[in-house]
């Protein structure tokens, strides 16, 4: 089992978040989304993309999404789809947030921002990632998400080397994602790194894919110190 790549020791220090965010990804039948929606996570997301082993089909219906506590912000996954199905997707799930995980342009990520939907732009960093790139999409998006490097969009179970984003440049705040399990929380809950906002957990905590276990998201939760909102 892969160890977390480095502890919150080794990272420079700089302003701690508030409270971290986080996401939980991969949701679709009703039993485990409910389980986990009482946890409080911040976000939930539900994955559009057909390749993945996550994908939503008939298994997640409108109603399931739609009945969730409004405190939660719902995310849907996508990977180079179209502005207007993505829209038509968003409108029949209440969508919040759309993540976009594939080769999407700051020009789309503006389209669909214009609809009155948030944008999470996705991307998977390698060693010598080029922060500079991100740049035209600075005013189009409200989080980065960076990932590990793999041979599926996203929900590839890897870690990356976080120190990385040391160098983080940007205004724009970011969530951290690839290969989350309960055993990294506790670094999680002291990580100090520029632009950190919060974290993405996904098939870390799964029994199968889209099939999340509840104690698995709770010990992550307890690990990071994480309470209910008051
Ligand atoms: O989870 C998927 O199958 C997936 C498919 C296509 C795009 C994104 C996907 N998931 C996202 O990938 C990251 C990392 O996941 P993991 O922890 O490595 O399993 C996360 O942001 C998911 O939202």
């Amino acid at each position: 089992m892969p160890t977390p790549p480095l502890s919150a020791a080794s990272l420079p220090s700089e302003d701690l978040p508030a409270r971290l965010l986080v996401k939980v990804c991969g949701m679709r039948e009703a039993a485990s989304l409910n389980a986990v929606a009482d946890l409080e996570p911040d976000f939930l997301g539900f994955i559009f993309s057909p390749a993945s082993p996550r994908y939503v089909g008939d298994v997640l219906t409108p109603d399931l999404v739609h009945g969730l506590p409004d405190r939660v912000q719902r995310v849907g996954v996508f990977v180079n789809e179209s502005t207007a199905q993505v829209q038509a997707i968003a409108f029949r799930f209440g969508l919040d947030f759309v993540q976009l995980h594939g080769q999407e342009t700051p020009a789309q990520c503006a389209e669909l921002r214009a609809t009155g939907l948030r944008v999470i732009k996705a991307f998977g960093v390698g060693e010598a990632f080029d922060f500079d790139a991100l740049g035209p999409y600075v005013p189009h998006c409200d989080y980065f998400l960076f990932d590990a490097q793999g041979p599926a969009p996203g929900g590839n179970g890897r870690v990356f080397d976080w120190r990385v984003l040391e160098k983080y440049p940007w205004p724009v705040p970011y969530l951290l994602a690839g290969g989350l399990r309960p055993e990294h929380a506790a670094v999680v809950r002291n990580l100090r790194l520029p632009g950190l906002a919060g974290i993405d957990l996904n098939s870390g905590l799964e029994i199968a894919p889209g099939v999340k276990d509840p104690a698995r998201v709770a010990a992550f939760f307890d690990g990071m110190g994480r309470t209910k909102a008051a």
